[in-house]
């Protein structure tokens, strides 16, 4: 193969170890994308695994501009926003929030309930859907459809395809969202169209990824080469392997973010401010809201 022609399957460029901080309020949250190192990675502007006790969770706070998808491994959180949305989600249930022109909520782990422990998904939203009306799609764990390309590897398809498997999930940006667990000594390949920008991140075990054999570990996050290849092998040896394949379309628009605001420009965040303070623009039902959770 010449040096100029696209490899077959994506390799690994950057691994990052996501070590354990604060945030919400007592909240423990182990940061892959939006670190420092990895401050965004077009169209994904955030990706945290999470781990709440009872003292803590995300009381009331707003977003804009962007998608957040929260996604349950283990115990109970729950949710309740402005508009009187409200509900609980338990291990392998997700809901994909819109965010879009506002919304304030709240998200609190069920308190009789051991640790909440989840991952976090912030997805930009394109310029022309950034201010749209909040949406909420949810799926409990049973709706989410799996794919078994072989036995020992089962593919939960939370968005996008795999292996012949689509997901209803309705993304704004072009997205695929994969819970991959594979048993140890197996090898697969995930397609994924040749534009998209995407990464692993790894729950559990080791897996071995691309023709070099990177050996990604727990709690690592690998970005993927842009190179135009259209897979990615994905191996197992010694141990099993619980990690999440996320991948999209970059949007390549400026990206100005203030805390959980997220816009294209330093005047679109100054807007924001005055919209939140004032209750306007999308905010009006953030007058004197307070959740019942927090
Ligand atoms: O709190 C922030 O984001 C979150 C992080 C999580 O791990 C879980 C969550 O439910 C949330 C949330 O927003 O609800 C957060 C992150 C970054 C930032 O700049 C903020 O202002 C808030
Ligand atoms: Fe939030």
């Amino acid at each position: 193969m010449s040096s100029t022609s696209t490899p077959l399957s994506r390799s690994i460029t950057k691994a990052i170890l996501s070590k354990e901080q604060s945030e919400g309020v007592g909240a423990r949250v182990r940061r892959s994308i939006g670190r420092p190192e990895l401050r965004n990675h077009d169209p994904f502007l955030m990706l945290d695994e999470f781990s709440v006790d009872k003292n803590g969770g995300f009381p009331d706070h707003p977003h804009r501009g962007f998608e957040t998808v929260t996604y349950m491994l283990e115990g109970q959180f729950q949710h309740e926003d402005f508009a009187g949305h409200k509900g609980t989600i338990g291990p392998g249930d997700l809901q994909w929030m819109t965010a879009g022109r506002g919304i304030v909520h709240s998200e609190m782990p069920v308190k009789s309930q051991t640790r909440a422990h989840g991952l976090q998904l912030w997805i930009n939203l394109p310029r022309e859907h950034k201010m749209c009306e909040p949406q909420y799609q949810e799926l409990l764990d049973g709706q989410i459809p799996r794919a078994t390309p072989q036995d020992g590897v089962v593919v939960k398809v939370i968005a996008g395809e795999s292996h012949g498997v689509k997901s209803q999930i309705y993304t704004r940006t072009p997205t695929m969202y994969l819970d991959f667990k594979m048993d140890k000594n197996k090898t697969i390949t995930q397609t994924i169209p040749s534009t998209y920008t995407g990464f692993i991140y790894m729950l559990k075990g080791k897996a071995y990824i691309g023709d070099k054999e990177f050996e990604g570990k727990a709690h690592h996050t690998l970005t993927l080469s842009e190179d135009g290849a259209t897979t990615v092998k994905i191996q197992t040896k010694d141990d099993d392997a619980h990690f999440v394949f996320i991948a999209g379309e970059p949007l390549k628009e400026p990206i100005v973010q203030h805390g959980p605001f997220v816009m294209n420009s330093s005047e679109e965040i100054f807007d924001t401010f005055v919209d939140y303070q004032n209750n306007k623009n999308g905010f009006e039902r953030a007058r004197n809201w307070h959740s019942t959770i927090a």
